[in-house]
């Protein structure tokens, strides 16, 4: 397999993805650079979590092209997020270090579990847990191994005050040096933290922007979503 061009991580070329008939994914072309953080937004049904799952490899496309950088690690936080319901918390985490071949898996485990305020359900079985702490273990899977891509669809739902201050402060960091791309409707939380924005319609990209910057604010990063939502209906009436 070709790799992608220098300095980026993952190229898609054309790609589509039709199940059923139905095309989740249509011809989506776009480089992804080694760092920063791209928010995908879009309407309900738009294709976010489809394109997420092809990135992420477990969905293959029908036609067209992806090309990853040949070392690249890739971290997925799935929405609904999934575990094995019978396993305790701790054991789910010890699992994925070992599917993971994570190193220190031991060590490695207690410090998640501290960093996302895993220790008090330590011992809960998952199918258990509330849906702040389903979010706070999914994330505490997806961040165990060493990745250079993070894919976060909806990492915010059910996070209270503290947590989600906890998860921007965190996405602060992990920006620098990782490539995280962040399917969410909520803009404002993130609006600030944002350097691509990406907004999707019927499985299409209506609008790829660098706001890296603009230092765009919640009005800005509504704004930019609104007026791709009427240029894309304008090109649809025209066409
Ligand atoms: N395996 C499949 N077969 C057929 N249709 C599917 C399949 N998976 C997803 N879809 C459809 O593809 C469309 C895009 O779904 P997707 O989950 O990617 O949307 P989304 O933008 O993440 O939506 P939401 O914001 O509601 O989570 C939806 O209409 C969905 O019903």
């Amino acid at each position: 397999m070709t790799e992608p061009p220098q300095n980026m991580l993952i190229e898609l070329d054309n790609l589509s993805v039709i199940r059923q008939g139905h095309h989740l994914l249509q011809n989506i072309s776009m480089s992804l650079p080694t760092q920063g953080l791209v928010v995908v937004l879009g309407a309900n049904g738009a294709g976010k979590s489809s394109l997420l799952r092809v990135l992420a490899g477990v969905s293959e496309a029908t036609a067209g092209s992806i090309k990853f950088r040949s070392d690249v690690r890739i971290g997925w936080m799935p929405e609904p997020a999934c575990f094995f319901p019978q396993l305790t918390v701790h054991e789910q985490l010890l699992l994925w270090a070992d599917l993971q071949a994570v190193e220190q898996a031991q060590t490695a485990v207690e410090q998640m579990m501290t960093d996302w305020g895993l220790v008090g359900v330590r011992n809960q079985t998952t199918r258990h847990l509330s849906l702040g702490y389903r979010q706070r273990l999914s994330l505490a899977m997806a961040l165990l191994p060493a990745v250079d891509v993070l894919l976060l669809d909806e990492p915010m739902n059910g996070m209270d005050p503290d947590l989600m201050q906890q998860f921007k402060n965190r996405l602060t960091e992990l920006k620098q040096r990782h490539l995280v791309i962040l399917v969410t409707h909520l803009m404002a939380e993130v609006s600030v933290l944002s350097d691509w924005v990406l907004v999707m319609q019927q499985g299409q990209i209506i609008l790829q922007q660098d706001v890296r910057t603009q230092n765009i604010d919640a009005v800005g990063l509504m704004n930019l979503y609104q007026q791709a939502f009427q240029q894309w209906q304008q090109q649809l009436k025209s066409a």
